[in-house]
């Protein structure tokens, strides 16, 4: 039977339009003939369906573990079982959540406020601010159907931008600033401990590349979700894997991120306590398969804004991403050439393949 092609309307109300507010991109006016093409039909596949069971992620306390790391004392039964938990995580989720993790409610609170007030600046003003190193974005600028776009907006701001800055634009923003900094150093140092904890369980070196990352690449990114007249229908971020070692997450209480597990997606129970962890594309590769890049994306909601902050722990552009053990299922590649192929892959096919190119 010929199924009927139902157009997504476009929200009309006076209500739903009403919901885009002066700080919002303008989602509609750039691609509403996105949403005018797209059909019902054609919804599933961008999410509507096919999840849904709400996980809670493992919660693994790391106390013991930061103390110890503090002393530099052997391992104790305790956190050798935390050790444990975190590798067993990393492969069977390639996520899993820290509390205990060092980076102080406070500070998580104050960046929050800082992250709103950044993000409540006009539309035009972001687009323009330079200072934070062009690093505004929202959309997706090569999307040409809805699968591909992300009703989102961010800020990507590398550690290297968070140092000392002469620009004149930036005293209005130096509070975020420094918030920014603080958070990019607690959530860097988390991230060195945990990397080295999973390098460990491994059976390598601890330090391989917890002293290899480059203030250059890591990057702290502040994302915004707005409401979105087209939720469920329309993904907040679209889903992929992340091109790091690790990534270090908050988000706040609304929901909305969901993972791939055993073939099906599976959202992410906010705790407020805690931090996620994931593992990333390079990590992946490094441990030769044992640690799992995950995909996972962001669903929006239609009524409330989300926000979180990830830090994205990378090495230097040079850096070859070899392996922990021989033989590896992949060839050696620099993170230059990695990040060169994804976007390669991107402005071609409007997707990221990832790690599969560089399978031996
Ligand atoms: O907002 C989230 O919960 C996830 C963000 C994310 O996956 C990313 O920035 O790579
Ligand atoms: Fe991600």
């Amino acid at each position: 039977m010929k199924k009927s092609r139902t157009h997504l309307r476009r929200p009309s109300t006076p209500s739903s339009l009403a919901m885009a507010a002066p700080h919002d991109p303008p989602f509609l006016r750039r691609y509403g003939s996105l949403f005018s093409a797209a059909s019902e039909e054609e919804a599933p596949r961008r999410g509507k369906s096919g999840v849904l069971e709400e996980c809670e992620l493992p919660v693994i306390d790391l106390r013991a573990l930061r103390e110890e790391e503090g002393r530099r004392t052997a391992r104790s039964a305790e956190t050798a079982g935390a050790s444990a938990e975190m590798a067993s995580a990393s492969s069977e989720w390639g996520f899993f959540q820290v509390v205990n993790h060092g980076v102080s409610g406070e500070l998580l609170e104050e960046i929050r406020e800082e992250q709103k007030r950044l993000f409540r600046a006009p539309f035009e003003k972001k687009e323009r601010w330079t200072a934070l190193n062009e690093s505004y974005r929202w959309g997706n600028p090569t999307a040409t159907s809805l699968d591909q776009l992300s009703w989102s907006e961010a800020f990507h701001v590398p550690l290297s931008n968070l140092g000392a800055h002469d620009a004149e634009e930036f005293a209005s923003l130096s509070g975020s600033r420094e918030a920014m900094r603080k958070v990019a150093s607690a959530m860097l140092e988390l991230a060195r401990i945990l990397s080295a904890v999973l390098a460990e369980n491994l059976g390598c070196p601890r330090h391989l590349f917890g002293e290899n990352y480059s203030e250059s690449t890591c990057f702290l990114r502040l994302n915004r979700y707005p409401p979105c007249p087209f939720s469920p229908n329309t993904m907040g971020l679209v889903p992929h894997t992340d091109s790091d070692f690790m990534t270090i997450l908050h988000q706040d209480h609304v929901g909305g991120l969901q993972l791939m597990k055993d073939s099906k997606w599976v959202s992410i129970k906010p705790n407020p306590e805690a931090l996620i962890v994931n593992i990333g594309d390079l990590f992946q590769a490094w441990s030769n398969d044992v640690y799992k890049s995950v995909q996972h994306r962001v669903m929006t909601n239609r009524k409330v804004e989300r926000y979180s902050i990830a830090f994205f722990l990378c090495p230097s552009y040079d850096s070859v991403i070899g392996s922990c053990k021989e033989p590896s299922p992949y060839k050696k590649f620099t993170f230059k050439e990695f990040r060169a192929q994804v976007q390669e892959d991107v402005k071609a096919t409007g997707y990221k393949v990832g790690l599969s190119r560089f399978l031996l």
